[in-house]
């Protein structure tokens, strides 16, 4: 028998130190893994913000090919990045143990006031951007690409005085001791996905390494929690790049589902609240999705999409 799993990954360091993660987990498998490493266009494209290269798998389309083509097993991404619609033949079978979810804020000279002070804050996530012009008025958005080191590189460098980025990807970087500030997720309320890590795969991979992933990678509180924010984004058909948000935990028996979207301006945010049991999921997804839409949701959604279409 093939007992080797060949993981497809993007390049960046914390992408590699994703797939590098998911190794040690397969490890105790006795299956032997192998490492793929790619580029992908929202690698290359630096210049420009991921909302305006539109395409909505921008850091997943080289590495779709791959599974498409058998030339992977499976493929590791950070579940935000992935679209909430995949191709046909394509399935998410893990996910791993969520990191806190916030979003937190770097900073090279200690603590930083967001309601006061009068910082230039460098991001580009246009949810990010949305709710800094929302919470916090009077800060400026310096808008900032490229990976976590190069982010960082500008920080440094005075491009900007802080930014703002999540903590799962600072913390798995070893940035933690430039963390000033944790961002309560009960108003900033985080990106669909963020902090886990998602194995995709063929959905003829063979059954046996479907097995061994799932036993040894998948967390199934955050999967239940990630797959009820997919389907309330699949819901708005959106990807990682409008400005819409979700969250979901546990609750007793139940789970919690709080999502909805911002306009860019800040102006205008729907937001939804609702639980269901554990059995409902994908409908506690769709039921928010939908609910969004009516309650402004669709307006906000049709204007984010005139004015990407512009840029
Ligand atoms: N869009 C880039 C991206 N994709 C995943 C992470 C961090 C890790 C995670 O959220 O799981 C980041 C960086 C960031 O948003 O600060």
């Amino acid at each position: 028998m093939n007992k080797v799993i060949r993981i497809g990954t993007r390049a960046s360091k914390l992408a590699l130190w994703q797939a590098e993660h998911i190794a040690e987990l397969i490890k105790p498998s006795g299956y032997r893994t192998e490492l793929v490493p790619m580029e992908t266009k929202g690698d290359k494209i630096l210049d420009v913000s991921i909302a305006k290269i539109g395409s909505k798998g921008v850091f997943t389309e080289e590495i779709e090919a791959m599974l498409l083509d058998g030339s992977i097993d499976i493929a590791v991404h950070s579940a935000k990045d992935l679209s909430s619609t995949l191709p046909e033949e394509l399935e998410l079978i893990a996910f791993t143990e969520r990191e806190p979810v916030n979003d937190v804020v770097l900073s090279r000279r200690g603590g930083v006031d967001l309601t006061h002070d009068r910082l230039r804050i460098g991001t580009s996530a246009t949810r990010r951007v949305a709710f800094v012009k929302h919470f916090y008025p009077q800060l400026t958005t310096v808008s900032i690409r490229g990976n976590l080191q190069t982010r960082i590189a500008k920080l440094e460098s005075g491009e900007c005085d802080a930014l703002l980025l999540a903590y799962a990807g600072v913390h798995r970087m070893g940035f933690d001791n430039l963390i000033v500030e944790k961002i309560p997720t009960s108003y900033f309320v985080p990106a669909v996905g963020q902090g886990s890590i998602a194995i995709e795969c063929h959905k003829k991979l063979a059954f046996e390494k479907k097995e061994v992933i799932r036993r040894w990678v998948n967390h199934e509180e955050t999967e239940n929690c990630v797959r009820a924010e997919r389907a309330f984004l699949k819901t708005l058909q959106g990807g990682c790049s409008i400005p819409a948000f979700g969250y979901a935990h546990y609750e007793e028996n139940l789970i919690t589902l709080k999502a909805g979207i911002i306009s860019l301006d800040g102006q205008r945010v729907v937001k939804i609240k609702k639980s269901s049991s554990l059995n409902d999921i994908k409908a506690l997804g769709e039921s928010v999705g939908h609910d969004v839409l009516q309650s402004g949701g669709r307006e906000i959604l049709q204007e984010i999409r005139h004015k990407m279409a512009l840029q």
